[in-house]
């Protein structure tokens, strides 16, 4: 076998100079170095021994808040008792300030310091009484509902405004009236002025009630709350309203107000009061997301019933461009009777409804397919 040098493992380093006797004892260490951990970094000096009762503090050093700054010097060992109050970092309010020196060790013997609910920190160092903080878990914060604090309002001042108000304006209309020895009802709520040209009929004085909204509940509709005597009421058609003085042709009757709302929410009230099962209908589509609907906020001009043969006329009216209806009469009106258009107005719509105007050409309904 030794005249055969092929099968011998060739070397391909050399081989290192054969090892120095181990001591006894030591074999077991260093005859597998690769299974002891490397170190990365150069171990920390070993830790001074804790005192008692501070050992959770220090053996969790993760969990405590990470410094911002510059770290600052190991923190003194603890006194006793103060344990249960750092043991949860997280909850102490971070001391804006660095944290005083070390603490000088208690004499054996000396009195315990009290029990620490609070540690007080001061700024000279060591414990006392100045400032210093609570800790308490009871929450601090409490959600109360944001209440709009309210907000003072200038009162306009008569003299600055350059036209006078609606109610002055009304009032003195009314005062003129009665002077006149017109009855009372009449100088309260007249459904219009005369003479007025046409054009001018949206810049003209408002008359008492025109503007007036009413906060209405479409179920209880008798019980208005402004406390305005209701309208008259008509047995198939609802409440109504009467001329309270003649009013001669093309004139100027009302303004239809309400609510401006856009096709969804119309749709959406419309389902509304599918479900309620109410059948009188307030809306008056002007064009596309322009609807006015006077269902819950309008003038007199909400109970102007239907019919096929009408004294009044609804208009669409551009007032400094802006889209407004009026109401004009289309024939000369007596005192005391039914004001009336044709709900079949352009683009007016409304659900299928029998028609109770009692015209001799009566068409039967009130739907919009019943004019365009
Ligand atoms: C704008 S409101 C008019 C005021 C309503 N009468 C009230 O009591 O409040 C329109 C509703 O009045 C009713 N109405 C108006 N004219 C009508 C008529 N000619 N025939 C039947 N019902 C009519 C319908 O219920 C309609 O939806």
């Amino acid at each position: 076998m030794i005249n055969s040098p092929r099968i011998l493992p060739r070397p391909r380093r050399r081989l290192p100079a054969a090892r120095p006797p181990l001591p006894r004892g030591a074999e077991t260490v260093i005859t597998s170095p690769r299974i002891l951990p490397r170190p990365r970094r150069r171990l920390p000096a070993a830790r001074p021994p804790l005192p008692r009762g501070a050992a959770a503090v220090i053996d969790s050093l993760r969990i405590l808040p990470r410094p911002r700054g510059r770290l600052s010097p190991a923190r003194p060992p603890l006194p006793r008792g103060a344990a249960a109050v750092i043991t949860s970092p997280r909850i102490l309010p971070r001391p804006r300030r660095r944290l005083s020196a070390a603490l000088p060790p208690r004499p054996r013997g000396a009195a315990a310091p009290p029990p620490a609910a609070a540690v007080a920190v001061t700024d000279e160092g060591g414990v006392g009484p100045r400032r210093s903080f609570r800790i308490s878990l009871r929450p601090r914060v409490r959600v109360v509902p944001w209440v709009k604090p309210p907000v003072a309002r200038k009162p306009k001042d008569p003299a600055k405004s350059p036209r006078p108000s609606i109610e002055a304006l009304a009032a003195e209309w009314a005062k003129e009236k009665a002077a006149s020895g017109a009855p009372e009802e009449e100088c309260v709520l007249p459904f219009l002025q005369k003479g007025a040209p046409k054009k001018e009929a949206f810049r003209r004085l408002p008359l008492p009630h025109t503007f007036q909204e009413f906060s209405i509940d479409p179920i209880k509709k008798e019980e208005l709350d402004n406390g305005t005597e209701p309208p008259p009421y008509t047995q198939y058609c609802g409440w109504g309203s009467r001329a309270l003085e003649a009013i001669e042709k093309d004139d100027f009757v009302i303004e239809f107000v309400g609510e401006v709302i856009d096709d969804e929410t119309c749709e959406e009230r419309l389902e509304d009061m599918r479900r309620r099962g109410d059948k009188n209908f307030y809306m008056c589509k002007v064009k596309k997301d322009f609807v006015i609907d006077a269902t819950f906020k309008g003038n007199d001009c909400r109970f102007f019933n239907h019919s096929c043969e009408p004294n009044c006329q609804l208009q669409k009216w551009q007032v400094n461009g802006k889209t407004r209806l009026g109401v004009f009469a289309s024939k000369a009106i007596e005192v005391g009777e039914p004001l009336t258009y044709d709900y079949r107005f352009e683009q007016h719509f409304g659900p299928e409804i029998e028609c109770f105007c009692g015209a001799q050409n009566c068409q039967g309904n009130m739907s919009v397919s019943g004019k365009d």
